[in-house]
């Protein structure tokens, strides 16, 4: 959070007087506990670790400065939370602590000069290890059998997880190699790698189901389920990092996951022996480089004194070793206020909202602006105007409101709406029932889109222009030459000579290219223009259908659905184009300009077929546009629904009504053999 923020959090807030420091310290504790209330027990954090650490520090300082202020209780002093009910309590033979954090190198360099102190030696080693975010577990292994799984709980006491434990596959449920203690506790994280929990996510959005908020909660929530039919079906992994037995264990840390790793436990591959202060930042530096390729989340490093008998000799504090530290990496998630939404308009005319932010420090840099991808996207995590949100940057990643936090929502906010028409052309926007994405139906005219449109329009498969490529209409656009396609042909050789770098020879030749575009094929044109979803072939089918440019422009729905393979949303597309009175211009201007469409030609050769009309239905053997084209290419029209003036209709596999009406019309109907046989007649390979 920026230091100037006016949250009540901010760490810099110093308690003036006892009585200030001693409320303060109420407040934080309430506020901490109601944190891990919803962390720990119902696996759904509402603010990001960030915050959560910001205000425990906070109270730790409230607390090293008034000692007397430090309850016996406070959450400084405790671990996780107590086991929930629904589980049986296992009680832990030795506790599972917590770890020291560190959020500067000079706190690890600190941690460093304490173990020197505290062994009295001049060098100490270390076992460097990822920070795995997931949740820790403990394996109870007797005589080589897994024979109880639990979870950390508040430290002392954990939850009896076994049977849930059971079902993730990278733990082994007996022991390989030899030399394993009898009786054998083993230490580990169970966590949801990345693929895997962004799998998850993604069905769930599908399917209406609830989604999980971070890798972390998700591998903790699934592992807390009452029916381990569903932990089974969540991907969980493990990495094992420590060992607990009487006797049998190796004498370094690096020896004991090796022994593990000969036991049929996943160590991870990044664990790496380290010396001194220099050697924990270096591997703190080079993981954090590759953080980002990695197959799950980290959220730091954690470094071990290497010697067993060395971390018995340092022993521990309430709540952490002291013969280990977490470096934490920078945070991929803070919290700050959304000041406003604002809605940009893309090359493509892609409305998209984006949030404008209090200025917040995640994942390495200050952040003011960040994406809320599409409209479904805010009313799905329901953010508005005024809420605190959780902003999260990881890696390269642009910036994204992940989520609100609800309880921090002040009055009752006016949900979002996107604008009706585009903020930067002022044409209607377009919203198809079924897409996420809003656009700008003013391809042709809006600013925003105004490159893109002339590159698209100029580009091969539409009226290849050659020469106009994208630097010419750089300067065009830049020069104020043209503003649409239409002032093209508007252009004269002196106002291309006037640009840098342009010869007169090649302006001569792209006017007489510009020239020689004006008399494009229908089908062709009706590409250039750019209507959403309007692709060669489908261009290619409307000009078949309708003609001319002025039959098209209207059409109804309904007679756009008439079409071969045009359904609703390309229909919806083509017709709000066409309403669109910006796009009308144009149109009128190009024609102006003496763009005259030609109409499309019969196709060349033998046309055996030449005056049928032809509907296909069902499923076919090959792809029904493929279906199409071999009989267009016989002269035969293709249409989309069955009546008298039918000739034919192909009926593949589970033809349904069209079928039924052909039969009750008396209109014939083949099927995919004869149909193959037919095309073979015709010297048409069917493959
Ligand atoms: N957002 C919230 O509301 C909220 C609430 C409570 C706690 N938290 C977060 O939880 C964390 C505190 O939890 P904590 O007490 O578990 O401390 P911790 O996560 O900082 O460190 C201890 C844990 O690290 C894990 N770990 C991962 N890799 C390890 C390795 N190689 N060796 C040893 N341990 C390894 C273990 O699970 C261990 O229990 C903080 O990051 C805090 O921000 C957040
Ligand atoms: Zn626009």
């Amino acid at each position: 959070m920026s230091p100037d923020s006016d949250h009540p959090s901010g760490r810099n807030r110093a308690s003036e007087s006892r009585d200030d420091a001693e409320r303060r310290a109420a407040e934080l504790r309430r506020e901490i506990e109601g944190h891990n209330y919803r962390y720990y027990v119902l696996d759904e954090p509402s603010v990001p670790d960030a915050e959560y650490d910001r205000l425990l520090r906070e109270l730790e300082d409230i607390e090293a400065a008034f000692p007397d202020l430090a309850t016996e209780d406070s959450p400084t002093r405790r671990v996780g939370a107590p086991p929930s009910s629904g589980f049986e309590e296992v009680r832990h033979r030795r506790p599972m602590l917590s770890l020291a954090n560190a959020f500067e190198d000079e706190e690890v360099e600190a941690f460093h000069d304490r173990v020197l102190r505290g062994l009295e030696v001049e060098h100490a080693d270390y076992v460097a290890e990822p920070k795995l975010d997931g949740v820790a577990i403990s394996l109870r292994y007797d005589a080589g059998r897994l024979v109880q799984a639990a979870t950390r709980g508040d430290g002392l006491t954990g939850e009896d997880v076994t049977d849930n434990v059971r079902t993730v596959r990278a733990i082994p449920l007996q022991l390989r190699g030899k030399g394993w203690p009898g009786d054998l506790e083993v230490r580990g994280e169970i966590y949801m790698p990345l693929e895997g929990f962004e799998a998850y996510n993604a069905r769930a959005r599908v399917e209406g189901g609830k989604e999980l908020i971070n890798p972390r909660n998700a591998a903790a929530g699934s592992l807390r389920q009452l029916d381990s039919r569903l932990t089974a079906r969540r991907p969980l992994a493990f990495f094992a990092y420590a060992a607990v037995a009487d006797t049998g264990l190796p004498e370094s840390q690096f020896e004991v996951l090796e022994a593990l790793r000969g036991w049929g436990f996943p160590v991870n591959p990044e664990v790496r022996r380290v010396r001194d202060a220099g050697g924990c930042l270096d591997y703190f530096r080079d993981l954090g480089e590759k953080r980002g390729e990695l197959a799950y989340d980290i959220d730091g490093v954690v470094f071990k004194v290497e010697g067993r008998r060395d971390q018995e000799t340092l022993g521990f504090v309430s709540r952490a070793p002291r013969w280990a530290l977490a470096r934490k990496f920078p945070a991929q998630e803070e919290i700050t206020r959304l000041l406003a939404i604002e809605v940009q308009v893309g090359r493509t005319g892609a409305l998209t909202p984006v949030a404008r932010l209090e200025p917040v420090f995640v994942g390495g840099v200050t952040v003011t602006n960040a994406t809320l991808h599409n409209l479904d996207e805010i009313r799905r995590k329901d953010v508005r105007v005024g809420d605190w949100v959780v902003v999260r940057r990881a890696g390269d990643v642009i910036p994204e409101v992940a989520r609100v936090v609800p309880e921090r929502r002040e009055g009752d906010p006016e949900p979002f709406e996107l604008p009706s028409e585009c903020p930067v052309c002022g044409s209607a926007v377009e919203r198809v029932e079924g897409e996420a994405v809003a656009r700008c139906t003013g391809g042709l005219v809006c600013p925003a889109q105004r490159k893109q449109s002339i590159m698209h329009f100029a580009s091969r498969k539409a009226l290849d222009i050659e020469g106009l490529g994208e630097k010419l209409i750089d300067q065009l656009v830049e020069a104020g030459l043209v503003t649409s396609v239409a002032d093209l042909y508007r252009l004269r050789l002196d106002d291309l000579v006037a640009l840098e770098r342009i010869g007169e020879k090649s302006a001569r030749n792209v006017l007489d290219e510009i020239e020689r575009s004006k008399s494009p094929e229908l089908g062709r044109l009706l590409f250039a223009l750019g209507i959403r979803e309007v692709g060669e072939v489908t261009a290619q089918s409307l000009a078949r259908q309708f003609g001319s440019m002025e039959r098209l422009a209207a059409a109804g729905i309904d007679d756009l659905l008439e079409v071969p393979d045009v359904g609703p949303v390309v229909a919806s597309h083509v017709h709000a184009f066409f309403q669109e009175e910006h796009n009308r211009d144009v149109l009128t201007a190009l024609k102006e300009a003496g763009v005259e469409p030609q109409a499309p030609e019969a196709p060349e050769g033998e046309q055996p077929l030449a005056g049928q009309t032809w509907v296909l239905t069902g499923t076919l053997s090959m792809p029904r546009a493929r279906a199409r084209n071999l009989l267009e290419s016989l002269g035969a029209r293709v249409t989309g629904s069955v009546s008298k003036k039918t000739d034919v209709v192909l009926a593949g596999e589970e033809a349904g009504s069209k079928r039924e009406k052909a039969e009750s019309l008396g209109v014939r109907i083949i099927d995919d053999d004869e149909f193959r046989g037919l095309l073979a007649d015709h010297g048409l390979d069917s493959d």
